[in-house]
C-alpha cells in the first residue's frame, strides 16, 4: 500500500505541477534519487530485521532451522569454539579406536559408559538434554566428572534433527550408544507423552539422522528387561514372546524393537538392543527403588514394599553398573558395520537383541534387608500391594546368548553391589551437605 502510495506521489496530480524543471534530465535525476532513498531506507529495514532475528536465535548455527525445534526448549549450540570442542572430545586417542555418539551422557548409565570408553583412548562425545525428570543437579555432577576426563556433553534434544546433522557434519561417528530415554516404569502413568517424545519420536529422529550419515553408524541402543512384560517363562530369554507389555514405558521400548528392525531392514543400519535388567550402582537414578530406599531408611521414613498377591514375592534381576558397561562395550566391539550409505541400503546388516542381566533375582524385601545392614539403621517397611500400573512379579534374565556372542559375564552380587552404592551415596550426599553447611 505505501509503496502505491510513494509511486502515485511521483506522477504531479495537476499537470504543471512541475513546470520548473525545464529539463528530463533533472527530472529523471529527482527520481532517481528518492528511488535511492527508497531502496537505501527498505534495506536497512531488511538488515535490521535480519540482525534482530539472527541475535535472538538461541543457536549461532547458520544453518536452515528445523521447524521442529519451535516446540523444543532451546539449546545453545554452534559457532566455531563450540566446533572445536566437540572435536577434540569425539577424537580417537588409541589404535582401532572407535568415535562414539553417546546419548544420555548425563544420565546414569550414560556417564558410567562414556568414562569407560574415554578410559581406553576411544573418541567419545556425549548429548544429554538434562531434563528434570529427577534432580537435575546429579546430571550436572556426572557431568564434571565427564569433563574432568575430556568428555564433552553437548546441550541439546535427540528430537533435533538440525543439531544431530551438525555433529554428524563435524564428526564422522563410527558408532552410537542410544541411552537417552524417558526411564521408569510407574511415571508412565503420569506422563504417558514423556514416553513418547523420548523414547519413540527421539528414536526415530535419531535413526533418520543416522540412515542418511556417511558413512553410517553402528548404533547399539538400551532397551529393557521390561519388554518381557506379563511372560511368565522363566528365565527371559531372547526367544520369549515380548507382546505383553504392562507399562506404557515397557511398550515403547518394545516399539523401539520394531522401529530398529525397520531400519535395518530398509537402510542396512547395523542395531544392537540390550534388555537391561534394573540397573543399580554409584551415580544412579534416584527414582529407583533402592535409591530412595536408602534415603528413606537414613530419614527414618517408611518405605513402601511391594507384595505380589497371596503374600507373593516380587523380586528382581538387579545388575551391577559395572557388569552393565563390560556389556555395552562388547556390543560396541563385536557390532558390524551398516551397510548402507546416504540412506541407501547396500546389503543385509547386523540385528541384534541381548538380555543384561545378573540371572539372580533377589526378593524385594532382602534388599531392604542389605541396606539395613549397610546404613546400620533399620527400615521402616510397610507392605503393599503391588500396584497393577506397570510393575511385573518378577524379573529372571537367562544371558547365555550374550556369554556367548559378547562374553558377558556378570561378577557383581547384590550385597557387593550395594555396598559400593552405599559408599558413594553417602560421601556424595554427605559431601553435599558439607559444601551447602
Ligand atoms: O529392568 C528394567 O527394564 C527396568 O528396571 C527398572 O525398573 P524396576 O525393575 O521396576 O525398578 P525399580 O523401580 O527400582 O523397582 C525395583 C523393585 O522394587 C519394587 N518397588 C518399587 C517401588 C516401591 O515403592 N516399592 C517397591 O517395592 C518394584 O516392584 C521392583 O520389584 C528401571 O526403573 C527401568 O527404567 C528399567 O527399564
Amino acid at each position: 500500500m505505501s509503496k502505491q502510495m510513494s509511486h502515485l506521489d511521483d506522477i504531479p496530480s495537476t499537470p504543471g505541477k512541475f513546470k520548473m524543471e525545464k529539463s528530463p534530465f533533472v527530472h529523471n535525476r529527482l527520481r532517481w534519487h528518492s528511488s535511492l532513498a527508497k531502496l537505501t531506507f527498505w534495506s536497512f529495514i531488511f538488515l535490521g530485521l535480519i540482525l534482530i532475528f539472527f541475535f535472538r536465535s538461541p543457536s549461532s548455527n547458520p544453518l536452515p532451522q528445523d521447524p521442529s525445534r519451535r516446540s523444543l526448549r532451546t539449546y545453545n549450540w554452534g559457532g566455531p569454539a563450540w566446533e572445536k570442542r566437540v572435536r577434540s572430545s569425539a577424537r580417537v586417542r588409541s589404535q582401532n579406536g572407535i568415535s562414539v555418539l553417546v546419548t544420555g551422557a548425563a544420565g546414569f548409565v550414560g556417564t558410567h559408559v562414556s568414562a569407560a570408553l574415554k578410559r581406553r583412548g576411544d573418541g567419545v562425545l556425549g548429548l544429554d538434554n538434562f531434563n528434570d525428570y529427577y534432580d537435575p543437579s546429579l546430571k550436572r555432577a556426572r557431568q564434571a566428572l565427564l569433563e574432568r576426563s575430556g568428555v564433552f556433553i553437548v546441550e541439546g534434544d535427540i528430537n533435533d534433527s538440525a543439531l544431530l546433522r551438525k555433529l554428524f557434519e563435524v564428526v564422522a561417528f563410527t558408532h552410537v550408544m542410544h541411552l537417552a530415554a524417558q526411564a521408569g516404569v510407574r511415571y508412565a502413568m503420569e506422563n504417558p507423552g514423556s514416553y513418547v517424545h523420548s523414547n519413540i519420536a527421539g528414536l526415530v529422529s535419531l535413526l533418520e539422522v543416522c540412515k542418511s550419515a556417511n558413512p553410517q553408524p553402528a548404533i547399539v541402543w538400551a532397551s529393557s528387561s521390561s519388554v518381557y512384560g506379563l511372560n511368565t517363562k522363566v528365565p527371559f530369554s531372547e526367544k520369549d514372546r515380548t507382546d505383553q507389555p504392562a507399562s506404557l514405558y515397557a511398550a515403547t521400548k518394545k516399539a523401539g524393537e520394531e522401529i530398529a528392525h525397520t531400519y535395518n531392514h530398509i537402510y542396512g543400519l547395523s542395531l544392537t538392543g540390550l534388555r537391561f535388567f534394573t540397573v543399580y550402582g554409584p551415580w544412579g537414578r534416584p527414582d529407583m527403588a533402592y535409591f530412595f530406599f536408602t534415603r528413606d531408611i537414613l530419614k527414618g521414613k517408611s518405605i513402601p514394599i511391594f507384595e505380589a498377591a497371596n503374600h507373593g514375592t516380587v523380586a528382581r534381576d538387579f545388575t551391577y553398573i559395572d557388569d552393565i558397561v563390560k556389556g555395552c562395550l562388547a556390543a560396541l566391539d563385536t557390532a558390524e558395520k551398516s551397510t548402507g550409505s546416504g540412506g541407501k541400503k547396500k546389503g543385509p546388516a547386523q540385528l541384534r537383541v541381548y538380555n543384561l542381566g545378573n540371572t539372580s533375582p533377589v526378593p524385594v524385601s532382602d534388599l531392604v534387608s542389605i541396606l539395613e545392614r549397610l546404613l546400620k539403621v533399620n527400615a521402616k517397611r510397610d507392605i503393599m500391594k503391588l500396584p497393577q500400573n506397570g510393575d511385573v512379579q518378577f524379573t529372571h534374565a537367562n544371558i547365555s546368548l550374550a556369554q556367548r556372542e559378547l562374553g558377558y559375564k556378570p561378577s557383581t552380587d547384590l550385597q557387593t553391589g550395594l555396598k559400593k552404592f552405599v559408599r558413594w551415596y553417602l560421601s556424595y550426599y554427605n559431601g553435599a551437605k558439607k559444601a551447602a553447611g
